[in-house]
């Protein structure tokens, strides 16, 4: 067989993100071989995860739980194998083979992200071979670690995707993703595209919202509704030295997660009104970002599931007098798509040579060409 080249046009790109809340599966058409070159997403599908697998996905997202090398290894090809059914469902969803897809670009599920410290490292599992083995499909997966080699932090990514699909040299923008964590890509009509996370949003509400009402996330920003902002809470929670740290910076569940709401918490608080901080706290951290980074942003193109919000959506409306919020279907992008669009867009990238990440936004010592092949 052939090796796969950035010249063919359908790319499928698969993630997981810190939400857990399924494996997002999206078809991706390119019009031309260029970086620039605009995505058209020809099929998208969030495929659930096997119910105990995600569960123990979760535990072990949320805090410092041991893990075995049996677990460890057994799950690599645990989260390999759903990827690799997640990809076949969509391919047969979308009423295509294997063979019409040119290569998969699996994010896999992040488990740890640590880029800090004396030997900074940032775990996805989901085996790339059990993908490219069970889908006869090339496959590129291994984003981050390239950049972290590099001294970058190898998140956030998708500023990359941000940048190409929606710069507009007429004005100021930025992309807001709210997923389990927020992260903000800035593309200043001139001048060069930052990007960074600024910390929880859906994550932290999931997490609360199903301690307190059994439900896994907060539909319609209904319970956070009946509550309101415990502004002392707010302040605790906003003291974390995380968020007043310059870019480039990111962040996960490893970090943000219940023990350190709870940690700020009296006792005394009403759950509905610690939903309405947790809320509020995402809608802050990101509006403080966003004034200090790019003040004179005109435009702010939310994707995410967060956009499915409204409660969360009118807060940062609210919070960001004259400047447009809307979600990035305005401009084409299914907001739940956005991201395994953008790892379809990177697997395109490798095959093509091209850098995958912005040195910019990572940290990272230069440009560098993101991921592995796994032939098919
Ligand atoms: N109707 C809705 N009402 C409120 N929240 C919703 C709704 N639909 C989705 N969400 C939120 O969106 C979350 C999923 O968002 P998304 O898929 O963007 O996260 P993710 O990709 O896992 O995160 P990350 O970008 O951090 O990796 C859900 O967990 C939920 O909190
Ligand atoms: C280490 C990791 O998985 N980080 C995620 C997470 O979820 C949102 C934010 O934190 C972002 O930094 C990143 O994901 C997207 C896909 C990115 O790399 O742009």
């Amino acid at each position: 067989m052939s090796a796969p080249t950035a010249h063919n046009g359908l790319f499928l790109g698969l993630i997981s993100g810190t939400s857990v809340d399924g494996i997002d599966a999206a078809l991706v058409h390119f019009d031309d071989t260029s970086a620039h070159a605009r995505p058209t997403l020809r099929f998208g599908r969030t495929y659930p995860w096997p119910p105990a697998l995600r569960e123990r996905l979760i535990m072990l997202g949320q805090e410092a739980h041991a893990i075995t090398l049996d677990e460890l290894g057994a799950l690599d090809v645990q989260i390999g194998r759903a990827f690799a059914d997640a990809a076949l469902h969509a391919i047969r969803d979308a009423g295509l083979t294997p063979e019409a897809v040119t290569a998969i670009g699996s994010h896999g599920q992040t488990l740890r992200h640590r880029p800090h410290g004396p030997v900074p490292f940032t775990l996805q599992l989901g085996d790339a071979h059990v993908i490219a083995e069970r889908c006869g499909v090339p496959v590129v997966a291994d984003f981050r670690r390239r950049d972290v080699a590099a001294g970058g932090h190898g998140a956030p990514l998708v500023p990359a995707f941000h940048a190409a699909v929606l710069h507009d040299p007429g004005e100021d923008r930025a992309v807001l993703n709210l997923g389990g964590i927020a992260n903000l890509t800035l593309l200043p009509a001139q001048g060069s595209v930052r990007g960074f996370d600024t910390g929880p949003a859906n994550g932290l509400l999931d997490a609360w919202c199903l301690r307190h009402t059994g439900q896994p996330f907060d539909a319609g920003g209904g319970f956070a509704a009946q509550g309101s902002a415990i502004p002392t809470l707010l302040a605790r929670l906003l003291e974390d030295p995380w968020f007043a740290l310059p870019p480039p910076k990111s962040t996960g569940r490893d970090h943000f997660h219940l023990g350190w709401v709870e940690a700020a918490l009296h006792g005394q608080e009403h759950p509905a009104d610690v939903q309405a901080t947790l809320l509020h706290l995402s809608v802050r951290t990101i509006v403080a970002a966003l004034q200090a980074t790019q003040p004179h942003t005109r435009r702010l193109i939310v994707c995410g599931g967060g956009v499915h919000n409204p409660v969360l959506m009118a807060a940062l409306a609210e919070a960001l007098p004259g400047v447009v919020v809307e979600a990035s279907r305005a401009h084409g992008l299914d907001p739940d798509f956005v991201e395994a669009m953008a790892f379809a867009w990177l697997a395109r990238e490798h095959l093509a040579g091209r850098p995958g990440n912005l040195p910019a936004v990572t940290g990272a010592s230069g440009p560098r060409v993101l991921g592995a092949l796994y032939p098919a």
